[in-house]
């Protein structure tokens, strides 16, 4: 049995709350006053207090300050009458615990209470401060599991090595994270650490983010560029979703593994590559080879040494660990006091099968924090787990009514229309799986704003198409050439400018008679 005090000077408010809890053998102490209220508080102890936030001799932010310096650990949910939500919010932001809105709704008072109990109970348990206080490492890998210890180990062998290596494992297993340590480990730990996500930039764009170009190679080139390969000198290369890149991309490549030369697009001086590339893929290769989509003897180099990260489903161990680590680093992050998960919210985590797998964790962690009021995150705090399977079969059956409806209206942009929704439908779930992170969203899509069709999904994506900002280039489109590019930047700078080839040519920073040039050798006139 659990003491609550209830104050509010609405008599009739004040019997409904009462009574509604006393059927659920607690024991009920009322206050009708501010005053009357810290005494009260002073002598019953209550484990929870129910707050009105006007009263007739004080503010309820008031009176809860006075509460706190008397329990400073007493739970306090205040109620405010709808017109208030003002009130609330700042009620939330001084250390509420929770509100209720008048009309008070009983089952939702009930709901309220008994959270807020469970909070209160899991509060009282003492917690080891040093754990809460000790230095938080960011890039430390988390886990124990036999398959952990493998990785750890294989870490331990090659690290300080300079050979290649590949690292394979799903989307969101942490290869970012171990080839990071990879270079930590090694002799390479002063020079620098890039990272590069082929499937992330279009092809294109690719070879001059890896291998730099000179200056007037390609339109838009307006001088010499530096890639990473040169970035990296003395460092180490991360190349992330190796198994998206382009067959050309794939030869250079290979060339500079095995001879340590390349060049620049559009130049001929070889540079010699002092680089360690550390590659990661959660794709088939051994398939890729195989359908000849990837170079048979790139993937041997590569492969010579790997390292396989297991899913986060087959780490049942390291659950409570990961779960832990990631709550500290998000109440770091995010200035919020969260001491420990409740049981049953680690029992729902532990139920889940983790599609996107530590990252899907990390970011339902830091979600779940973001919404808990008070020490203890419980189970409601926890982001909607509806099976992916259940979000698909609603989307067939609005997509059939959809494509139903619009023929039957006589349509004539059926493919648009189909195209529109089924894009909007698969960004909502990206975005919800990654915690509305839009970065993380588009690379996942593996698309930018340009090839969005949806007003929708860019909205989701709190993307604006028409604006510079939203993302890369708006006219870059995933495995465009550099001709395509160059194409659609002179095309778009002349309409601009409406057909001055000067003006034009001084926007895209290259001379005229080069503009001229390439207008005539492109095919534009
Ligand atoms: N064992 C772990 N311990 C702590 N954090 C981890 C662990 N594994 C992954 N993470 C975290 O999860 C997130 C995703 O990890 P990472 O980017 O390394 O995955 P990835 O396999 O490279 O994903 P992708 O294939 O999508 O690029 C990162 O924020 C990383 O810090």
């Amino acid at each position: 049995m659990a003491t609550i005090l209830v104050v509010d000077d609405e008599p009739a408010d004040l019997g409904l709350i009462s009574s509604a809890l006393e059927k659920l053998d607690h024991r009920i102490v009322t206050a009708m006053t501010a005053k009357e209220a810290v005494l009260a508080v002073r002598k019953h102890h209550p484990d929870v207090a129910i707050l009105d936030v006007m009263l007739p001799d004080g503010n309820g932010l008031e009176v809860m300050r006075k509460f706190h310096v008397m329990d400073d650990r007493l739970p306090v949910v205040f109620v405010t009458s709808s017109s208030e939500s003002g009130t609330a919010i700042q009620a939330m932001k001084h250390g509420a615990i929770d509100y209720l809105v008048k009309p008070i709704d009983v089952v939702e008072l009930r709901k309220v209470v008994a959270r807020t109990l469970e909070i209160r109970r899991l509060a009282d348990r003492p917690i080891d401060m040093n754990a809460e206080t000790q230095s938080l490492d960011t890039q430390a890998i988390i886990g124990r599991c036999p398959a952990m210890q493998e990785v750890y180990k294989a870490i331990g062998i090659v690290a300080d090595q300079d050979v290649t290596v590949l690292i394979r494992g799903e989307s969101g297993t942490g290869k970012e994270l171990v080839a990071r340590a990879l270079y930590q480990y090694s002799d390479r730990v002063k020079g620098p650490f890039l990272a590069v996500n082929c499937a992330a930039i279009p092809e294109a764009l690719l070879e001059s983010e890896l291998f730099g170009h000179e200056k007037g190679s390609f339109t838009g080139a307006d001088r010499k560029r530096i890639g990473k390969f040169e970035q990296a000198t003395g460092g180490t290369l991360f190349l992330d979703e190796i198994g998206d890149m382009s067959a050309v991309l794939q030869s250079k490549l290979l060339r500079v593994l095995q001879e340590k030369k390349f060049e620049r697009v559009g130049g001929n001086e070889t540079i010699n590559a002092d680089v360690r590339v550390i590659a990661a893929t959660h794709r088939n290769l051994e398939k890729m080879v195989a359908d000849g989509g990837f170079r048979a003897d790139l993937y041997y180099r590569l492969n010579g040494f790997s390292i396989h990260l297991p899913a986060l489903k087959d780490r049942e161990s390291d659950l409570e660990s990961l779960v832990e680590h990631f709550r500290r680093v998000a109440c770091n992050d995010l200035g919020k006091k969260v001491r420990e998960v409740a049981s049953d919210a680690m029992e729902v985590l532990r139920e889940y099968s983790w599609p996107g797998n530590v990252r899907e964790l990390q970011n339902v962690i830091r979600q779940a924090i973001l919404r808990t009021n008070g020490p203890v995150l419980l189970r409601d705090f926890l982001p909607d787990f509806t099976p992916l399977s259940d979000i698909t079969k609603q989307t067939h059956h609005d997509l059939e009514q959809l494509i139903s409806k619009r023929f039957d209206e006589h349509s004539h942009h059926l493919y648009d229309e189909v195209i529109a929704f089924v894009e909007q439908q698969l960004v909502k779930v990206v975005m919800e799986r990654v915690g509305g992170d839009r970065n993380e969203a588009m690379r996942r899509l593996g698309t930018n704003p340009a090839t969005l069709r949806s007003k929708a999904a860019l909205e989701l994506l709190d993307l604006d198409p028409t604006r510079d900002d939203a993302g890369e280039s708006p006219f870059v489109r995933s495995r465009m050439t550099l001709e395509e590019l160059e194409k659609e930047a002179i095309t778009r700078t002349l309409e601009e400018t409406e057909g001055c080839r000067k003006e034009a040519a001084k926007r895209l920073g290259i001379s005229v008679r080069t503009m001229q040039r390439r207008v005539k050798e492109l095919g534009l006139t």
